[in-house]
């Protein structure tokens, strides 16, 4: 499991040790100059990291040359110097984006690092004040300084352009909103430059975030400078795992700095840290809801129902399936497929007679029946429902109430045998009437969920649900009682315990009837749990975000780096889970 750590909690950690004297900056600092350098020796010198040689005008070699301004690359130099060889940094330029705190300083003290190597280094302080003791050592190591307040942003852009590697060290976990000038100015133009520039851009490191990130929440509220590569220090930041802002992070190198316990995976929340975080309990089953994770491969088997030599297919669990109309009866074979891919004990299929011969016809396996059920997918492909219109033809928006009432234990429990865990996508996400327990989980995509908080008395459009997906899929949740998971890139996931941000699908993987396989692969994780998961409020979430990785990696698989139908990814998962499983 990757673990973020809040700026709070960052701070209360490291509090401790710098008042012991650990040696935080310095480590932070050589660690992001080795990342640098990594990189820098990886290529020609003079070369873009991101490829093998920059494209310089007129062939004019600008390296470890300085203008007038004392900005390197803006003057024209001796041209026709050999490029130097692999390994070799000597002469590669690095421009520092410097702010006012310790992360202008971490990229300071770095600076020294890749000066005493020989590289041109630069750095333009984007504020009156500046890490003192970082400054003067980079100073005394042979780097240059610029002013932002006396460079024109056009001249530092293009000094960008014409360096090797860029540093963004103006805010870390110290930043409140989003940039504000001069720092917003620069990194603006920046970032439009980069866009222009497409693949001719130094490779672009993020000193611990990329400054103007929500370091919290993964919002970007202005300008940020996309990273190729983000060197963050002690813990990651939930901002690094959420969308949209882990979206523009780039590689995320977790960089250990002295925390108590291994920073990124279950194992650092030690009694002494709960001590020094100040909170009472951190296991993965009782986390505090502001915590922000990301389940990983090894994670899976843990929660994957696994038969045994006394199961039986009702010992499995049979996971219910009402999907699909006349008009979209392709989500009734995606969410069944899904299922039964996912290893159910049995799928069950309720819904128009042509429809469940359809499904028959691709999944002989399916029960096309009533019956008890340990779980219920609800709604892909089923026609959203209007009051006014009532009950569609194919009646299967009344087959969903009779679920739902279920779900939620309105209805008295002789109907269908209990409370049961359930997923709740596309048309009967507009069927809810009451509260929901957090075992009903739904899964909408982010125009559904505008929708549904907007039924709830939200103002909010599908681009300020992507614009703030953790903020209102937490409050979706909180206003519904369910398990809320928004499906994207990067799908979030919220319930009563921790939040998940799972980016585990290809680009492809946004295809029609997609989510129909997710649902299906979800309800054969809470149909073979299904005990467990009303018991324990935090379960749902748990196997949500297992799911999404499942079905990610299915359609990676299934992808193989082109376009994938969504059939393919239900077809993957039996692979995919036998590689998790047995690890
Ligand atoms: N965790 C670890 O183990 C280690 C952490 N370390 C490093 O420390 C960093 C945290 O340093 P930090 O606390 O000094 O804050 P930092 O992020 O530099 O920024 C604060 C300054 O920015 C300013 N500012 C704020 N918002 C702004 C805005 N929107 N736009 C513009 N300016 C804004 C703000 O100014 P003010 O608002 O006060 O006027 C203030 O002066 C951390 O990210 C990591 O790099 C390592 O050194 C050691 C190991
Ligand atoms: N850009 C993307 N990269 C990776 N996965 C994506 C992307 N966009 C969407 N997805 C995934 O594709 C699936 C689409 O589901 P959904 O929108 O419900 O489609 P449908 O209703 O047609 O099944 C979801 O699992 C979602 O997380
Ligand atoms: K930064």
């Amino acid at each position: 499991m990757k673990d973020a750590w809040s700026a709070d909690e960052v701070r209360k950690a490291e509090e401790p040790l710098i008042a012991a004297g650990e040696p935080l900056m310095a480590r932070a600092a050589y660690a992001l100059a080795q990342a640098v350098l990594r990189e820098v020796a990886a290529r020609p010198v003079g070369g873009h990291p991101t490829r093998r040689r920059a494209v310089r005008p007129s062939g004019v070699r600008l390296r470890g040359s300085l203008g007038s301004d004392g900005l390197p690359g803006t003057a024209r130099v001796r041209p026709g110097r050999s490029a130097g060889t692999r390994g070799d940094v000597r002469g590669a330029r690095a421009l520092l984006l410097v702010g006012p705190g310790n992360n202008g300083g971490d990229t300071l003290f770095a600076g020294v690092h890749l000066a005493r190597r020989g590289m041109t280094v630069t750095a333009v302080l984007a504020s009156s004040r500046v890490h003192d003791e970082g400054l003067a050592a980079f100073e005394a190591a042979g780097g240059h300084v610029v002013k932002l307040a006396d460079a024109r942003v056009p001249s530092v852009v293009q000094s960008a352009r014409m360096s090797d590697v860029l540093l963004d060290g103006l805010v870390g976990v110290g930043a409140r909103g989003a940039l504000r000038p001069p720092a917003g100015g620069l990194v603006r133009a920046l970032a439009d430059a980069r866009e222009a520039a497409g693949e001719r851009w130094p490779y672009t490191v993020a000193v611990d975030i990329p400054s103007g990130i929500g370091v919290d929440d993964g919002v970007v509220g202005g300008p940020v400078l996309p990273a190729d590569r983000t060197v963050t220090f002690g813990a990651l930041k939930p901002g690094l795992l959420l969308p949209p802002a882990a979206l523009i992070a780039g590689e995320i190198e977790l960089v250990d700095v002295g925390f108590p316990t291994p920073s990124g995976s279950d194992q650092w929340a030690s009694a002494a840290q709960r001590v020094a975080l100040g909170r009472h309990s951190m296991g993965s089953t009782d986390i505090g809801s502001g915590r922000v994770q990301r389940m990983e491969p090894g994670d899976v088997a843990a929660l994957w129902p696994t038969p045994g030599a006394r199961d039986h297919k009702y010992t499995r669990g049979v996971v219910g399936v009402i999907a699909g109309t006349s008009t979209y009866p392709g989500a009734a074979v995606l969410a069944t497929s899904g299922a039964v891919r996912a290893g159910a004990g049995m799928v069950r299929y309720l819904g128009p007679e042509a429809v469940g011969t359809r499904v028959l016809l691709a999944r002989p396996e399916v029960v096309v029946a009533g019956g008890r059920v340990q779980a219920w997918v609800l709604g892909p492909g089923v026609t959203p429902f209007d009051p006014e219109e009532g009950p569609d033809a194919d009646g299967q928006a009344r087959r969903i109430f009779g679920a739902l009432a279920a779900v939620t234990g309105v209805l008295s429990e002789d109907v269908t045998g209990g409370k049961m865990p359930a997923v709740i996508d596309a048309g009967a996400l507009t069927m809810l009437e009451h509260r929901l327990p957090a075992w009903a989980v739904l899964t909408p995509h982010a125009g559904e969920l505008a929708e549904l908080l907007q039924g709830l008395g939200h103002e909010v459009d599908r681009a300020d649900v992507e614009a703030r997906p953790l903020h209102w899929v937490r409050t979706a949740h909180q206003a519904t009682g369910a398990t809320v998971l928004l499906k994207g890139a990067i799908t979030v996931v919220a319930g009563p315990g921790a939040a998940y941000a799972q980016a585990d699908a290809p680009a492809w993987t946004a295809t029609a009837g997609a989510g129909d396989v997710l649902a299906g692969i979800l309800g054969t994780l809470l149909a073979g749990r299904s005990a467990e998961v009303v018991q324990d409020e935090t379960l749902a979430a748990r196997l949500a975000a297992a799911a999404v990785l499942v079905h990610g990696r299915a359609a990676a698989r299934a992808s193989a780096g082109g376009p994938v139908a969504a059939l393919e990814i239900a077809h993957a998962v039996p692979a995919v889970l036998a590689e998790l499983l047995s690890d």
